[in-house]
């Protein structure tokens, strides 16, 4: 994991914008920043997922994840984003539900999207996913978080416990994207998933006074009923009114 430049840990990164920032990830400064967390079950493909996004590679053995922060610059429509991608440990499943941390649920509620991993190679880690999703409603409540559900390991047909199209299924029931990848042959699936993501978040965070509001804001507002008009007949009616009782 030390192969990758600028890797902070959640509560070590320092704010955008701030002079340490700009010395741990030069180029930041400015960008409109977009937050990740990278969530599933143990042994699911994480850590691949995202050194793959970062670095183009697949590293085939990592340590078991203490969830580190990584960072890189994206181009979505034309704008050049800062996205920050919290990797996290694998999550548990105990008899009373998720066996969620605490440093898990805080790197959920600091995010501004989630990428839900599992694995076509581990029911148990596709079961999680439905639970999952309603945890991190749970912790960002009031919004829809924009989601994304990844099944990994689609190289490893011959020892398939999860038929992709169920993954399919639940993402489009969840209303979350859905991407199918073997992170360790393909590339562009990977980097697809994490694109359309950005974008969601990127439309998303569009600062009001954008050339869509500013339009509407130009339309003239349809007429109610004229109120000008109104007052300017009735007080015509009025003087006429008392024109008429001046004259008798
Ligand atoms: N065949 C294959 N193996 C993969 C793929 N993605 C990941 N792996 C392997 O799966 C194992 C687990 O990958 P990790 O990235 O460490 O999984 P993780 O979800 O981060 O695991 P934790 O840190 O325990 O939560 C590693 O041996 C990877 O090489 C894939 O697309 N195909």
């Amino acid at each position: 994991m030390r192969l990758i430049q600028n890797m902070c840990t959640i509560a070590e990164y320092p704010a955008p914008g701030s002079a340490a920032a700009a010395e741990c990830w030069p180029g930041a400064a400015g960008r409109r920043l977009v937050k990740i967390a990278v969530v599933g079950a143990s042994g699911v493909g994480k850590t691949a997922l995202v050194v793959r996004f970062l670095t183009k590679r697949f590293i085939g053995d990592y340590e078991r994840n203490a969830g580190n922060l990584y960072t890189r610059q994206v181009q979505i429509e034309g704008e050049t984003l800062a996205i920050q991608v919290q990797d996290t440990p694998g999550i548990q499943v105990h008899e009373n539900g998720l066996g969620c941390s605490e440093q898990l649920n805080r790197c959920i509620r600091w995010a501004d999207a989630v990428v839900m991993v599992f694995s076509i190679t581990d029911h148990q880690s596709y079961e999680l996913i439905g639970q999952l999703h309603q945890h991190v409603q749970q912790l960002h409540p009031g919004t829809r978080l924009p989601v994304v559900v990844v099944a990994n390991k689609a190289d490893l047909l011959h020892v398939k416990q999860v038929d992709p199209q169920l993954g399919l299924q639940l993402a489009s029931m969840l209303g979350c994207s859905f991407y199918e990848v073997s992170v360790s042959e393909n590339y562009n699936d990977v980097y697809s998933a994490f694109h359309v993501l950005c974008k969601e978040v990127s439309h998303k965070q569009q600062p009001s006074g954008t050339p869509e509001k500013r339009r509407s804001s130009l339309i003239p507002r349809p007429k109610s009923p004229n109120m000008q008009d109104l007052k300017r007949r009735f007080k015509q009616a009025l003087s006429a009114k008392v024109r008429t009782v001046t004259s008798v």
